[in-house]
């Protein structure tokens, strides 16, 4: 998958596509009709995947992957998705062999193609930093204390720009070593290969179980919606069209899972009290009630907030409070 598929013709006589497959093939035959159609690159595996899965469900996004293929197309628009590791996602992404994707910022930074993407949509998981971690009681205490030593990474763009930064502050002359590991990168230092580590760190229960502690953060990362810096040539208006189309749609299913709708009555003497308690995104719903001098108000709330916005309406004299999850939402 690595030619752009969105560069096929659009005319099939005038310009049949040329696939790299035995034309019988089933990946053959999805490969053809790949022509208009945008592609969506989504983690295949790992901790982004099944997060990914629901965005599409609640993005109205459906399509039947057939096992062991890495494409599927979407059945209710032109869009076909490909599932790629979330560590490739930028490249194809930066090339333009894809037109949107979903992976982490901390791989889009590994990457080395970080100019050429456009991150459109922060996407609220994924959430967790790249620590500099270390043995809880080894003599390595600071990352000035680590340079020269051996770090196990498998961040080693990152990791090598950070510490030729401390290598230098420290000037002591000495180089720190970055080894690259693929994965259980924790297990390198009891391993003897590091005295230090640069992995992700969410919980910090892996990192615990290590008898590592974290003595510095390289970046923050979250899941993000991207796309190619530089619109690709090839992509069609009508295809271009669906980029907005579909981060509208995920941030409408991301609003829906922080926010609630809280509804309550309120003597309309406290009403400025309790809508300042709770001014929804743009402005509360203020509706008059059937009995004198009472209005119901409707309004988002924030979830992480709703115990706290609660008792403060209670105080403020709110009746027959009501929260209501939200299902999907536009905002
Ligand atoms: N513990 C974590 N908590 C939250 N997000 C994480 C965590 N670990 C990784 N991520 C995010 O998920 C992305 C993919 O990481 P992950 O390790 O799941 O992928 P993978 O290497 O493709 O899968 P696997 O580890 O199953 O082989 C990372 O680039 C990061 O953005
Ligand atoms: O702070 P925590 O919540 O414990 O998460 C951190 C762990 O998550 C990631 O690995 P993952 O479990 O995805 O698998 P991997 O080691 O195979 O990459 C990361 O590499 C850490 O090992």
């Amino acid at each position: 998958m690595s030619s752009n598929v969105n560069s096929v013709s659009s005319t099939p006589s005038a310009n049949p596509p040329r696939s790299r497959f035995a034309s019988e093939s089933p990946i053959s035959l999805l490969v053809n009709s790949l022509q208009d159609r945008l592609l969506f690159a989504i983690p295949k595996k790992g901790r982004l995947h099944e997060k990914c899965l629901e965005l599409l469900a609640g993005a109205d996004i459906k399509f039947n992957r057939q096992h062991r293929l890495d494409v599927a197309l979407v059945q209710n628009h032109p869009i076909a998705l490909v599932f790629l590791p979330a560590a490739d996602i930028p490249r194809f992404v930066a090339l333009g062999s894809v037109s949107l994707g979903i992976t982490g910022q901390d791989v889009i930074a590994e990457s080395t193609h970080g100019s050429q993407i456009k991150e459109i949509l922060p996407l609220g998981f994924g959430k967790c930093a790249l620590q500099v971690q270390v043995p809880v009681s080894g003599a390595i205490q600071t990352v000035e204390q680590l340079s020269g030593a051996r770090v196990a990474t498998s961040f080693e763009v990152l990791s090598e720009t950070y510490f030729k930064e401390i290598d230098e502050r420290a000037g002591s002359g000495k180089k720190t070593s970055v080894e690259y590991v693929g994965g259980s990168v924790e297990a390198a230092c009891a391993l003897g290969m590091a005295e230090g580590i640069v992995d992700l760190v969410e919980s910090g229960d892996t990192m615990r179980a290590a008898g590592l502690h974290a003595i510095a953060t390289l970046m923050k990362s979250e899941a993000v919606l991207i796309t190619p810096a530089q619109k690709h040539e090839s992509l069609t208006p009508a295809l271009e069209a669906l980029i907005p189309l579909i981060k509208s749609r995920i941030a409408g299913v991301i609003a829906a899972k922080q926010y609630v709708l809280v509804n309550y009555n309120i003597h309309e003497n406290q009403l400025h009290e309790a809508t300042s308690i709770t001014p929804g995104r743009r402005s509360a719903t203020v509706s008059k009630l059937e009995s004198e001098g009472w209005m119901a108000v409707s309004a988002m709330v924030e979830k992480k907030k709703m115990a706290d916005t609660m008792d403060k309406l209670q105080n403020a004299g709110a009746e027959d409070i009501l929260v209501l999850a939200l299902d999907n939402c536009r905002v």
